[in-house]
């Protein structure tokens, strides 16, 4: 039997309700689908995430059809600045072109703002090692399930920050998308995340840190019928702007992604210069919104990296640590977001 000393017995082991206890002593997280590993998050910051949200969820559901959390803010403010330069400075980024046809005619899309994304759907799971197994058999999935994209785990860094806003939403979640707006000229035209493969009325986490930028909601057009309600509640709705602040998450819920679409505007001026990350949760049903969600989101184009003033190409070393300095510019006209 082990002794105890006097000062432990006056001093008792503390019992801890945290849901992850790395810090940067631990490995990194690797896989070998990332350009290159994501440390673990500095115990000054997991200490206080642990103690998220810093604030009550506030409701808004004042309006048809619309049902938000808004936590104001979620993330500690302490931390919410060197959690954003942390993402920033340490996840790749890429610049997503694509081309849409609508009709005979072809459009090149160039996404306007950097993003990045992490996950797999209900139907797989990765093992601690970074495998893939059928969700339901346990077994390596087959070779043919994820045509399109090598599916990437969620780091121990933001897979901390999942595990939280499940308990606190009580939801599932297994895709996480990051967003970077580097400037005012970066943005998300307006959209809805209502696609099939996210199922009915799907719940999603959407976190900012970094610069404040509006988030804007409308009603979606409702088509015209003689219904007297749905005149009535087409002039009963009106648009939403959220100013979302450093550390702020807004849970969209219910009918919200069905019937509002949202958007960030760009802007002129103000702290977007300084850059603003979004980190949404969602939770996939099936592999078409694996596919999706690296087709939009990864790409084929470069890896980019925050070199401390700005986004470059990674993987051109030019000499130990260092990417090319080929500057990235918000070059894009913002046609809007396929959401397809
Ligand atoms: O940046 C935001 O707050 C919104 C991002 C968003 O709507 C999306 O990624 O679907
Ligand atoms: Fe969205």
């Amino acid at each position: 039997m082990s002794k105890r000393t006097l000062d432990s017995f006056f001093n008792p082991v503390q019992k801890k309700t945290k849901i992850s206890l790395s810090g940067s002593k631990d490995a990194p997280s690797n896989h070998h689908t990332y350009p290159f590993a994501i440390p673990q998050l500095p115990p000054e910051i997991t200490d206080i995430l642990n103690f998220a949200p810093e604030a009550e969820g506030k409701v808004i559901n004042d309006q048809p059809d619309l049902d938000l959390l808004y936590f104001q803010p979620y993330i500690p403010s302490s931390i919410s600045t060197p959690l954003f330069e942390f993402l920033r400075g340490e996840l790749f980024f890429y610049r997503v072109k694509y081309k849409i046809k609508r009709g005979p005619i072809e459009t090149d899309i160039n996404t306007p703002r950097f993003t990045t994304v992490f996950g797999v759907d209900e139907t797989s799971t990765f093992t601690p090692q970074g495998d893939l197994l059928d969700a339901t058999s346990n077994k390596p999935i087959p070779k043919d399930r994820y045509k399109t994209c090598k599916p990437r785990p969620i780091p121990a860094c933001l897979d901390l920050l999942r595990k939280l806003t499940e308990a606190a939403t009580d939801q599932q979640y297994n895709f996480c998308l990051v967003n970077y707006y580097a400037s005012g000229d970066d943005s998300i035209s307006y959209h809805s995340d209502d696609e099939r493969f996210l199922g009915v009325d799907p719940a999603i986490a959407s976190f900012s840190l970094g610069a404040k930028r509006d988030f804007l909601m409308k009603h979606k057009p409702t088509p015209p019928s003689d219904d007297k309600s749905t005149a009535a509640m087409n002039s009963e709705t009106k648009p939403l702007k959220l100013p979302l602040g450093s550390g702020d998450m807004v849970l969209m819920r219910g009918t919200t992604q069905s019937k509002w679409l949202h958007s960030i505007p760009k802007r002129k001026g103000g702290e977007s210069g300084n850059g603003r990350i979004n980190i949404t949760f969602r939770r996939a049903m099936v592999a078409g919104g694996t596919e999706n969600y690296y087709r939009y989101n990864v790409g084929d184009g470069d890896v980019l990296k925050w070199d401390g003033k700005k986004m470059i190409v990674w993987g051109e070393k030019k000499g130990p640590g260092e990417g090319v300095e080929k500057e990235v510019k918000a070059e894009d006209v913002d046609k809007g977001y396929a959401g397809l």
